[in-house]
C-alpha cells in the first residue's frame, strides 16, 4: 500500500493488461455453450468469469486486506450443471495468471510461470467480489467485461477496475482491446489502456501498459460537439438524447459505442459529452460501471454528475442508489448540457 497510490496503479494496470489479453484471445475461440444468461437477462461469458478471477487473484495477493465489489459471482459454476464451464474458466484464468512476467509485474501478485491456482482458488477469487460496498475504507470495483453485448458483437467493450477509498475514486484503469489506438489513424490498430490517479492526471497507455500519453479534454466548438451514447436502446434513452441535442443545436450525429470506452473516448476528445439517461424500467446503475470512467474524465479536466448536477455517490452500496442518469463532459460543455437536460426533463414532466 502506498499513500500516493503508485503501487495500486501498477497492480491495477498489470491486472487489466492480463485480463485484456485473456478476453481478446477468448473472443476468437468462444463457442455457443460458453455464454450464460443471468437472472437480469444479461449475458455473461467464460471471458467475464475468467477475467474477474484473474483481476481478483492479483488484487488479493497484492492487497490482502482490501475488499472487492465485482460484477460476477461463481454460484452458477459451483452447480453440477456448470462443471464444463468451470473447467474452461479455470484453464483460461490459469493461462492468463501464469503468462511470463512483463513490464512492472511482480511474482508477489500471484502471477508468472508456475503460479497455477486450483479450481477452488479460482472460484473463491470470483466470489471475493461479493462485497456489498459502503462509504468507508478501501474497496476495488471490477467489471471484468463491461459491455458484454458489445464484446459478443466483436465491437467495443472494456475491462474496468477502480480503487475507491472512503467513497472517493482514487485510481481508475480501463482496458479497451478493440478501441483504435489513434482515432485519427484507425489503420494503426486497436488496443489501449487508460489510467487515472486522483490529482495526478489521466493517461493513455499501450495495451501492454507502456508509453504513457497524458490526456486532456480539448475545448469544444459548437461544430465539434456531439454525444456519445450506448448502442443498446435498453441501456439508455436514445430519444431523450435526441431531444437534448436538438435543444443544443447539435448537428453532428451521436457516436454509439458500448461500455466505458465512451468515457475513454471523451477523455481524449472524441465526442463532447456522454449522456446516459434511464429508460424508465427501474434499473439502478452499478458502481463498477462508472467509477473508473468518472475519475478518468475528471482527471482529463472534465466534469461527471447525474442529471440533476449532483456528484455520483459511490458510497451507497453496489449501485449508485440516489443518482438519476449520468452526464460526463468537458468543463466548458457540461453546464450547457446540464441546462438542456433539465429543460428536456421538465418537458417530459409537463407531458406526463
Ligand atoms: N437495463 C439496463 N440499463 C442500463 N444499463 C444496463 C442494463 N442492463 C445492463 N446494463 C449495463 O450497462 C452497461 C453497458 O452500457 P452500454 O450499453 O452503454 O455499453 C453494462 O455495464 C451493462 O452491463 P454489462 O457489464 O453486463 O455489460
Ligand atoms: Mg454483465
Ligand atoms: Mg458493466
Ligand atoms: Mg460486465
Amino acid at each position: 500500500m502506498s499513500l500516493d497510490y503508485t503501487t495500486e496503479q501498477q497492480v491495477a494496470v498489470a491486472a487489466v493488461r492480463r485480463a485484456c489479453h485473456l478476453t481478446s484471445s477468448v473472443f476468437n475461440k468462444l463457442v455457443k455453450n460458453e455464454t450464460l444468461v443471468k437472472g437480469d437477462k444479461s449475458p455473461v461469458t467464460v471471458g467475464d468469469f475468467a477475467a474477474q478471477a484473474v483481476i481478483s487473484t492479483i488484487l488479493h495477493n497484492a492487497f490482502p486486506q482490501d475488499l472487492i465489489v465485482g460484477e460476477e459471482d461463481a454460484s452458477d459454476l459451483r452447480a453440477e450443471s456448470g462443471k464444463e464451464m468451470k473447467d474452461r474458466i479455470v484453464a483460461l484464468a490459469n493461462e492468463a495468471l501464469t503468462e511470463e512476467l512483463a513490464l512492472g509485474d511482480n511474482t508477489n501478485w500471484g502471477i508468472g510461470p508456475g503460479q497455477e491456482k486450483t479450481d477452488a482458488e479460482i472460484l473463491d477469487a470470483i466470489d471475493r467480489g461479493n462485497h456489498e460496498g459502503g462509504s468507508t475504507g478501501r474497496m476495488w470495483t471490477i467489471d471484468p467485461i463491461d459491455g458484454t453485448k458489445g464484446f459478443l458483437r466483436g465491437e467495443q467493450y472494456a475491462v474496468c477496475l477502480s480503487l475507491i477509498v472512503d467513497a472517493q475514486v482514487q485510481v481508475g484503469v480501463i482496458g479497451c482491446p478493440n478501441l483504435p489506438i489513434d482515432p485519427a489513424h484507425p489503420e494503426n490498430g486497436t488496443g489501449c489502456i487508460f489510467v487515472a490517479v486522483r490529482g495526478k492526471g489521466a493517461q493513455q497507455l499501450t495495451i501492454s501498459g507502456a508509453n504513457p500519453t497524458p490526456l486532456s479534454i480539448p475545448p469544444t466548438t459548437p461544430e465539434s460537439l456531439n454525444f456519445l451514447e450506448s448502442v443498446e436502446a435498453a441501456h439508455s434513452s436514445h430519444s431523450f438524447n435526441d431531444r437534448v441535442s436538438s435543444l443544443l443545436n447539435i448537428t453532428r450525429p451521436h457516436t454509439r459505442m458500448d461500455s466505458q470506452a465512451k468515457y475513454c473516448a471523451l477523455a481524449r476528445g472524441e465526442g463532447g459529452a456522454y449522456l446516459r439517461m434511464p429508460t424508465g424500467v427501474g434499473y439502478k446503475e452499478k458502481i463498477w460501471d462508472h467509477a473508473p470512467g468518472q475519475i478518468l474524465v475528471e482527471e482529463a479536466g472534465g466534469i461527471v454528475t447525474d442529471s440533476r448536477g449532483e456528484p455520483l455517490n459511490f458510497g451507497l452500496g453496489r449501485t449508485l442508489g440516489e443518482n438519476y442518469g449520468v452526464i460526463a463532459a468537458g468543463k466548458d460543455v457540461h453546464p450547457r448540457v446540464l441546462a438542456a437536460v433539465k429543460q428536456a426533463l421538465n418537458e417530459t414532466k409537463a407531458k406526463a
